[in-house]
């Protein structure tokens, strides 16, 4: 699993570890890592150039004696020091190792003499080290004067990018686009939530040896998937392995009822039933002549393309009282659903309308939007978009990091609630069933697309493809 803590817990785990080592270990710990993701991105240290960005905290400490290790190898390192209580001892060991502190950077000086709006590539690398989890957003006027000036050099974030919130992944202002962020001992819920995720980068974890509690934020890996996954045992038989039912699709949208079984229909579970107007049902029964009709389930797939018939279709799935997944025109229902065991599937705009928001917020904090939703229907919500997001009252929210932008196509979030019922039948919980389903979505997108684009069929279709690759 992967996981991220809050300032708060590393703040508390580091007290520990601090008491425990002798003065500036950990500090040594993280610039050393840094140093190496620095030479490991550079393809070595000698004649290299790079520029270090320095704050007034332990995130220039951390750049400063990076630096120091950077130019023990060879580099040219020059330090800009955006404070006059930029890290006295890391100044220092940079000076010691041949580093440069230069006042007015040297940059800034070309710069001024070309009078240029485009900086040439004066540096190899930009170290950002203005702010780590100390920072609050937006960045500073000098800082953002700083990255104006080596606009086009790739940067690698110290911890943060600096200038996004590090707890909610929200942005307010100028802030740093990372090409890679080495961060320390946990990640941090800004490198895994949009919008500040998307200037995150590559990330790269340094374990510098903190013991954290509960993470705030998780992000299922291949073996958590396939431990969740409900592999059939040898006695199984299709009714113990779970049948889903899907109610979606009406005589208006019948390409929604055959995405939502094709998603359902992907083998996660025993059997898939189909409801709904009959001409659609004609329709379903051609395309998988394995689908029956009407009978007992384990779980319901409801909303998607349902029209004006959602309603209906959400009150008769909720008469069985089997786990639901609720999407697309049921969302209007919601509340109907208020405490009991579901998965919402909203994407932004829907969510918007039921919180009563504006979707460009919900766009823009997603995080605060989805646990909102969560704690408002007291049950399970999957916010869906880049990098989706599963919510479920005292859980850690869980954030899918599979999927490619071709995945936003018409008709793949019916697919999805179809592979979140088929896992609810068998038996996963909502919270489960909604992160690993979305899980796989992404990777079936992945996996169809082969770089190319693909519509929401090869998405359904590559699933089987997906979970054979899991790890066994
Ligand atoms: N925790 C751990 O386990 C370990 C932590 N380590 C490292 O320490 C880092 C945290 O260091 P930290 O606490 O010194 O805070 P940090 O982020 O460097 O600076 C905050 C200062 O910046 C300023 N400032 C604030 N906002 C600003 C803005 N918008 N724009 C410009 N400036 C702004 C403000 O100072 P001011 O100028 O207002 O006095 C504030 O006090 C952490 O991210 C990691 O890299 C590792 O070394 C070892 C393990
Ligand atoms: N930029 C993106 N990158 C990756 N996946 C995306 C992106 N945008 C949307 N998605 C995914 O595509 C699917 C779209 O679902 P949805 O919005 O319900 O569309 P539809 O209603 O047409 O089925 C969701 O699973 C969502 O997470
Ligand atoms: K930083």
């Amino acid at each position: 699993m992967l996981r991220a803590h809050t300032v708060e817990q590393v703040r508390a785990a580091e007290a520990t570890l601090l008491a425990a080592l002798p003065e500036g270990a950990l500090m040594q710990r993280a610039a050393h890592g840094l140093a190496y993701a620095v030479l490991d991105l550079l393809g070595g240290g000698y004649g290299r150039r790079v520029l270090l960005l320095v704050g007034s905290g332990d995130n220039g400490g951390d750049a400063l004696y990076a630096g120091a290790v950077l130019a023990r190898r060879g580099a040219y390192v020059e330090a800009w020091l955006l404070s006059d209580r930029a890290h006295q001892d890391g100044v220092a060991a940079l000076r010691e190792a041949g580093g440069r502190v230069i006042d007015p950077p040297l940059v800034e000086v070309r710069r001024a003499q070309r009078g240029a709006s485009k900086p040439r590539r004066d540096f190899d690398v930009v170290v950002d080290g203005i702010v780590g989890i100390g920072g609050r957003p937006p960045l500073r006027p000098d800082a953002a004067a700083a990255l104006d000036a080596v606009a086009g050099v790739p940067v690698v974030a110290v911890d943060i990018p600096s200038g996004v919130d590090v707890d909610t992944g929200e942005l307010a202002g100028s802030h740093v686009t990372a090409d890679v962020t080495v961060t320390f001992g946990t990640h941090k819920v800004a490198q895994l939530v949009d919008p500040a995720a998307q200037h995150s980068g590559v990330v790269h974890l340094v374990d510098i040896g903190l013991d954290l509690p509960e993470p705030a934020l998780e992000a299922l890996q291949p073996a958590d998937v396939a431990a969740l996954l409900p592999w059939p045992d040898p006695q199984a038989h299709k009714y113990t392995r779970g049948v889903v039912g899907v109610r979606a699709g009406s005589a208006t949208y019948p390409g929604a009822a055959l995405l939502s079984v094709a998603g359902a229909d992907c083998g996660l579970a025993g059997m898939v039933r189909y409801v709904g107007d009959p001409a659609v049902v004609d329709r379903v029964r051609e395309a998988h002549p394995d689908v029956v009709g009407d009978g007992r389930v384990q779980a319901w797939v409801v909303g998607s393309g349902s029209d004006s018939g959602a309603e209906e279709a959400l009150q008769a799935a909720l008469a069985d009282e089997v786990p639901l997944v609720v999407d697309a025109d049921a969302l209007e229902f919601a509340d109907l659903v208020t405490g009991l065991p579901a998965v919402l599937t909203p994407h932004a705009g829907e969510l918007a309308t039921m919180l009563g928001e504006d979707r460009v917020d919900v766009e823009a904090r997603p995080l605060h939007h989805v646990r909102a939703a969560a704690d408002v229907y007291g049950t399970t919500v999957l916010l869906k978009g880049r990098h989706s997001l599963v919510a479920e009252p005292g859980r850690p929210v869980r954030v899918t990091t599979t999927g490619i932008p071709w995945l936003a196509t018409a008709g793949a979030g019916d697919v999805l609630g179809g592979v979140i019922g088929a896992l609810l039948a068998a038996g996963l919980t909502p919270y489960d069933a909604a992160s690993v389903g979305s899980w796989l979505h992404g990777a079936a997108a992945t996996l169809a697309s082969r770089g190319g684009p693909i519509v929401a069929t090869d998405v359904a279709r590559a699933l089987p493809g997906v979970i054979a690759t899991l790890p066994a």
